[in-house]
C-alpha cells in the first residue's frame, strides 16, 4: 500500500519534470498504480486507517509525487451535493478553459510541501478535460468549483507545476480580478 514514505517532496527533480504520456490501452502495472493511488486516497480519508499508517488526507495524487514521471493522476472525493468523484487517469489534458478565475479561499496545500505556503492559487474558474479512464474509455469532463481547482492542481504535477508557482509573490493575497472564491 502507498504510505506518506512513498511521496517525495518538494526539492524532489520528479517534482518538477514534464511527465510523459503512457500508451494506451494501459499495461497492468499503469492501471495497477492507478488503483493503487486511488486506494491511497481512500486510506487517507478514512479515520482509523489514516491514523494507522499515518497518512496526511488527499483528494487527489499524481504519480510524479511517487517519484514516476508519467502522465497519471487519481482523484478521490465527494463535493458539496455528495456527488462522488474517483477516476484514474491517464494522459490528461485541458482542452478549454474559462477566461474567469477562482481560487480556494483557504489557500492550498500539497502531499509533496512539508510547510505552510500562503495564499491564493488562481485558477482557471471552469475547464474542459479529456483523459483516459482505468479501464481505458476515453473521459470528457466539464468541472468547475471545487473539483475544477482539485483536477488543476493534479494536471499541474504532470507538467512540473506547483500550486506556489501561481501565488502572487509580491501580494500572496491579491485577488486577480474576475477572481471567484471558492469556500
Ligand atoms: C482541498 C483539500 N485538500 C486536501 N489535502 N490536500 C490534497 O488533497 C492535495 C491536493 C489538493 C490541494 C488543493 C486542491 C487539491 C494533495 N496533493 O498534493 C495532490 O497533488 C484534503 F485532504 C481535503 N479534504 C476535503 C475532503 N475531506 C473528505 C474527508 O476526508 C478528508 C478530506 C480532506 N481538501
Ligand atoms: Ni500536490
Amino acid at each position: 500500500m502507498i504510505t506518506m514514505k512513498d511521496i517525495v517532496r518538494e526539492g524532489h527533480p520528479a517534482l518538477t519534470k514534464v511527465s510523459q504520456e503512457v500508451d494506451i490501452p494501459l499495461s497492468h502495472e499503469d492501471k495497477a498504480l492507478l488503483e493503487e493511488m486511488i486506494q491511497f486516497l481512500k486510506n487517507s480519508q478514512n479515520e482509523e486507517v489514516a491514523a494507522k499508517y499515518n497518512l496526511r488526507a488527499g483528494v487527489g495524487i499524481a504519480a510524479p509525487q511517487l517519484g514516476i514521471n508519467k502522465k497519471l493522476m487519481a482523484i478521490h472525493f465527494e463535493d458539496e451535493n455528495g456527488k462522488l468523484y474517483s477516476y484514474g487517469l491517464a494522459n490528461p489534458k485541458i482542452v478549454s478553459h474559462s477566461v474567469g478565475k477562482a481560487y480556494l479561499a483557504g489557500g492550498e496545500g500539497c502531499l509533496s510541501v512539508d510547510r505552510q505556503v500562503e495564499g491564493y492559487v488562481p485558477r482557471h474558474a471552469r475547464i474542459t478535460l479529456k483523459a483516459t479512464d482505468m479501464d481505458n474509455n476515453p473521459v470528457n469532463l466539464r468541472l468547475k468549483g471545487y473539483p475544477s481547482i482539485v483536477f488543476q492542481h493534479e494536471v499541474d504535477h504532470l507538467n512540473g507545476i506547483m500550486f506556489y508557482d501561481h501565488i502572487n509573490k509580491d501580494d500572496p493575497f491579491e485577488v486577480p480580478d474576475n477572481a471567484r472564491p471558492i469556500e
